[in-house]
């Protein structure tokens, strides 16, 4: 399609004439994708927390993120871009999966995020807790051949079983290097930290094709530090970026399932996020929001900046 021929782009909702409090649920107050012809991005909701291992509650992680998004504006100073003005973002609503059977959960956001793709559309997907990483990295390795993961988290999430079971939100990453859909020269962790089940989870991890850059490196070596280490790890193929919000330290992301002391701040994730530019991002989600554990909507603005600065990027790699 030329760019002649390419439909106006419809931006959000001025905020100069409905109040940000008025107006559309839908993500920073966005048109559904319903209302366009196209989309260049698609923000979309995944409610599910079934494969959780502690506090559950990420289900209601799409719907509090998008509360929480009414504040962000049309320019973005940082990478002084417009968002929602150079690419057409639209808010594709939730894939409706089944609570109760992991393996069909996981098929149908799948099946789901495939036909959400399949015009050439990036997804930005709102968890949900981390196991949905798995089917999102299934239609992207057929879409674009392995993927360079970029992991931010507190935890490896390359476990193997829960009580035997498969599929949770600490396996996503081993079933995908399993699977075969890793680049597994090119994937990183950021973040990590915490309590592990065993020293040889780190060995597990770095056979799945993963580096580490933990969160006490950004006490020594700063953000700068870490964005060096991400660059140089991730290449220059198809990065996909999963954030699992407890990623930040709880002061600055409460409401999640699985907290850990000793976090990143918010402003040193949205730094490290703008490190990304000129990568070959494919695509993103952001998991393990669980808004009745938040306070202030402290989390959701958190999930929503992040939202912000990786639509950012995208829009940022038009230019
Ligand atoms: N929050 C995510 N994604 N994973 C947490 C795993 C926690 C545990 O194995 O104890
Ligand atoms: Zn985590
Ligand atoms: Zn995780």
């Amino acid at each position: 399609m030329s760019q002649e021929e390419r439909p106006a782009i419809v931006g959000p909702v001025d905020a100069t004439r409905v109040p940000r409090y008025c107006g559309p649920e839908t993500f920073a107050r966005l048109p559904r994708a319903d209302e366009v012809s196209r989309a260049d991005v698609l923000v979309v909701g995944v409610p599910f927390d079934s494969g959780v291992s502690y506090r559950p509650g990420a289900r209601f992680g799409p719907g509090h993120i998008r509360a929480s998004s009414k504040l962000l504006r049309p320019y973005n100073p940082a990478q002084d871009v417009h968002p929602f003005g150079v690419q057409q973002v639209a808010d594709a609503g939730d894939i409706a999966v089944n609570p109760f059977d992991l393996s069909v959960a996981i098929s149908t956001i799948e099946a789901e995020s495939e036909k959400l793709c399949e015009d050439g559309a990036s997804l930005v997907t709102l968890g949900g807790d981390h196991t949905i990483a798995l089917p999102l990295l299934r239609t992207l390795s057929r879409l674009h051949g392995p993927i360079s993961v970029l992991h931010f988290d507190a935890h490896l999430d390359t476990w193997d079983t829960y009580f035997g079971a498969p599929y949770t939100h600490g396996t996503p990453f081993r079933r995908a290097s399993e699977e075969g859909l890793l680049d597994l020269e090119h994937c990183q962790h950021m973040g990590i930290r915490g309590p592990l089940y065993a020293a040889a989870d780190l060995e597990d991890d770095k056979t799945l094709g993963f580096q580490i850059v933990r969160a006490d490196d950004y006490e020594v070596d700063g953000v700068r530090g870490a964005v060096d280490r991400m660059r140089a790890r991730l290449g220059d193929g198809p990065v996909y970026v999963s954030i699992d919000i407890d990623v930040l330290d709880p002061a600055h992301a409460p409401g999640t399932g699985t907290p850990e002391a000793g976090g990143l701040t918010s402003r040193e994730l949205l730094n490290t996020l703008r490190g990304l530019k000129g990568l070959n991002v494919v695509g993103a989600d952001i998991v393990e929001v669980a808004p009745v554990y938040d306070h202030a909507e402290i989390t959701g603005v958190a999930a929503a900046h992040v939202a912000y600065e990786l639509i950012s990027i995208l829009a940022a790699n038009r230019k």
